[in-house]
């Protein structure tokens, strides 16, 4: 194994997305001030969506411009369309990503339309993105089980894998929705899509719905992959996913990479900070095994 790991930390979209509790751009600009005095340095700052769908994302265009440019720092933000995409270029985006499902049910559920149509809708987004020399980051969600249909075929994740490649996407997070993977299936996705578009555009994306996302981490490592989301506190879920738990929490995935003597360039301390900061916000402790071992007073 190589010794570095960039990690995408995803807790102020992916995880707040799914908070009952709607923080405000200025609690959300806290939040991510903390998340990169902690050394993180890709931080996906919010979405571009329908306020009447995802309500807890609204106010995006002040987090970014509020946070502005920081040299070596990257701030992602999500977007479904054209219209999504021309807003987060007024705010300062300098890198968007965009989502596709495997699953048509999830896909009709989420963004109101196919697969292939999301695709297509996608499509101006990419040349605007080239155009205006924004970096493009996919998603394939339902990467590992459908809340609706069930198994999804690999075959239709690989191909959705590749259809956001050809798109320009740099780098696909091949997603696990709703947290139903196991380690030798999520090895087995990671190895066909890194023999469809190479392991160095590969991220894995886990939501610990049972458990399993450091394990399925740890495989996805040992087939080559090198970008790994997370969001700190495990904050989060889909809010077209029910029973969707939150993503990995980023203090357990550092502590698992320092144990491994893997590099991440981030200060366990400081994260832990971070998570009780939006924890606190959002009204709980954090979701989170190695919180609760180092810091279990919270739990008193
Ligand atoms: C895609 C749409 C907009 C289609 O929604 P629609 O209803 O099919 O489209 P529409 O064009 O008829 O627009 C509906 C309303 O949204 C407005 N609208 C249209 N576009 C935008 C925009 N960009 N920003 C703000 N507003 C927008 C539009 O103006 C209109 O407003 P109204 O006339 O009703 O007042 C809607 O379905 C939507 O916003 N969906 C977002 C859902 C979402 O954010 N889901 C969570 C993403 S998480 C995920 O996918 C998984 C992931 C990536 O995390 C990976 C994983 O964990 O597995």
């Amino acid at each position: 194994m190589t010794d570095r790991v960039r990690i995408v930390e995803v807790g102020p979209r992916d995880g707040l997305q799914n908070e009952a509790a709607h923080l405000s751009p200025e609690t959300r600009i806290a939040f991510i001030e903390r998340l990169l005095a902690a050394g993180l340095e890709t931080i996906e700052a919010g979405s571009f969506v329908s306020p009447k769908w995802v309500p807890q994302m609204a106010g995006t265009d002040a987090v970014l411009r509020g946070l502005g440019a920081r040299p070596g720092r990257n701030f992602p933000v999500l977007v479904p369309n054209e219209r999504g995409f021309d807003a987060a270029l007024a705010a300062g985006a300098g890198e968007v990503a965009v989502f596709a499902a495997a699953s048509e049910a999830f896909s009709q559920r989420n963004i109101n339309c196919s697969i292939a149509e999301s695709i297509e809708r996608f499509r101006p987004v990419a040349d605007k993105a080239r155009a205006a020399g924004i970096r493009l980051r996919g998603y394939v969600s339902c990467a590992l089980g459908c809340p609706y249909e069930g198994e999804v075929d690999p075959a239709r994740v690989v191909a959705v894998t590749v259809a956001l490649r050809e798109l320009g996407c740099y780098e696909i997070a091949v997603s696990d929705t709703i947290g139903v993977g196991t380690p030798d299936r999520a090895a087995s996705l990671v190895e066909r899509a890194a023999d469809a578009i190479g392991i160095e555009h590969v991220a894995v994306h886990f939501h610990d719905t049972y458990g399993q996302s450091l394990a399925n981490i740890y495989a996805s490592l040992q087939k080559g992959v090198r970008v790994v989301d997370a969001a700190a506190g495990g904050l989060g879920g889909c809010p077209y996913a029910a029973g969707a738990s939150g993503n990995v929490a980023t203090e357990d995935v550092v502590y698992m990479l320092n144990g491994m003597g893997i590099e991440t360039g981030v200060d366990l301390e400081k994260l832990l900070d971070a998570a009780e900061f939006v924890a606190a916000a959002i009204g709980r402790n954090p979701v989170s095994r190695v919180h609760r071992a180092l810091r279990p007073a919270a739990y008193a």
